[in-house]
């Protein structure tokens, strides 16, 4: 797992923004070849979208050839209610870009049938192929999606009942009554979000940093089922300064310092590379076949240097 610290808010959000879209540019999505991307909602994305959506206006990015899966959606309240996940995505992101509407995909929290819809939905992933990137927002409880404490981590897309803290933590969109909010979801599991070959997840506040420390720096744990990231071998927590204040000081300043050391020693483009590979082995990527360079070999205990090769950890 890699955690890269930013200043503030903007910031944490422009790298990640600017990461997708390296990741899209390097990909090269076409109609034969599109690119899965599984996107989250809350309030920590919208400032992603915002930047992804003006790279998308000047020029800069096409969503054309990209498939989306949204993580979740609140069962229950129609659709087109101001709150559902289906009109957050469709406001602060879908409306402004490029995407076709067909490529678009929110669980469907009225469905007549639940498990099936989400039966359907795991299935419409594998069609597409994986997800190649989730992104993905932690809640305060340090739940991935809408899986609460004591979530299976090999959990795929099921129905959930909402944990009271989020409820109550959700209640903001809901004029602060409680009482609005719905008390159960679709979601995606963990597994199916530890399935995607990437996952890169944005934290900031004050109010995500009890559930940070406790996917960083505890062990495993269903309580805290972000911390499943520590199981994926490209996975990525961006945090603002706020975000890290339960952290050690010395653990923040442990993967500032790898993140400095990689800068200098070229690990992005190294990081990179491993990504396309991967991603080649389901598109049969054409940049990565021309490229005879070994990969460098893994190293559980960190980032190491050795003999002018980096070795690091997913
Ligand atoms: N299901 C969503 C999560 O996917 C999101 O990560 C979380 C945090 O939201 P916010 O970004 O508003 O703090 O809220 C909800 O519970």
């Amino acid at each position: 797992m890699r955690l890269i610290v930013r200043d503030d808010a903007i910031s944490a959000a422009h790298y990640v923004a600017k990461y997708i879209l390296k990741r899209l540019k390097e990909f090269e999505p076409s109609q034969s070849r599109q690119f899965v991307l599984g996107l989250p909602t809350g309030s920590t994305p919208i400032e992603v979208y915002k930047i992804l959506t003006n790279s998308y206006q000047n020029g800069e990015v096409s969503f054309e050839n990209v498939i989306t899966f949204n993580m979740d959606e609140y069962v229950g309240i129609p659709r087109d209610h101001p709150e559902s996940y289906h009109s957050f995505m469709w406001r602060h992101f879908f409306s402004h870009i490029n995407i076709r509407p067909e490529n678009v995909h929110i669980l469907n929290g009225n469905a007549s049938n639940l498990e099936d819809e989400c039966l359907q939905y795991e299935a419409a992933i594998q069609a597409a192929g994986g997800i190649d990137l989730f992104l993905t927002g932690v809640g305060e409880d340090g739940h991935i999606a809408f899986n609460e404490p004591g979530s299976s981590l090999v959990s795929r897309t099921r129905v959930k009942t909402l944990a009271y803290d989020t409820i109550r933590a959700n209640s903001r969109f809901f004029s602060n009554d409680i009482n609005q909010v719905p008390r159960m979801a679709l979601t995606v599991g963990v597994q199916t979000v530890l399935d995607a070959r990437e996952v890169v997840t944005i934290a900031l506040g004050a109010r995500k940093a009890v559930a940070l420390q406790r996917c960083i720096e505890g062990g495993v744990s269903h309580m805290w089922t972000l911390s499943s990231l520590q199981l994926h071998r490209h996975s990525m927590i961006v945090a603002d300064e706020d975000a890290t204040l339960e952290l050690q000081v010395k653990t923040v300043k442990y993967f500032k310092s790898i993140e400095q050391v990689a800068l200098e020693e070229g690990f992005e483009q190294a990081i990179s590379k491993r990504l396309r590979k991967a991603l080649g082995e389901k598109h049969a990527c054409h940049a990565l076949a021309k490229s005879a360079a070994p990969e460098p070999a893994l190293d559980n205990m960190g980032s190491r240097i050795r003999n002018n090769n980096i070795t690091f950890v997913g």
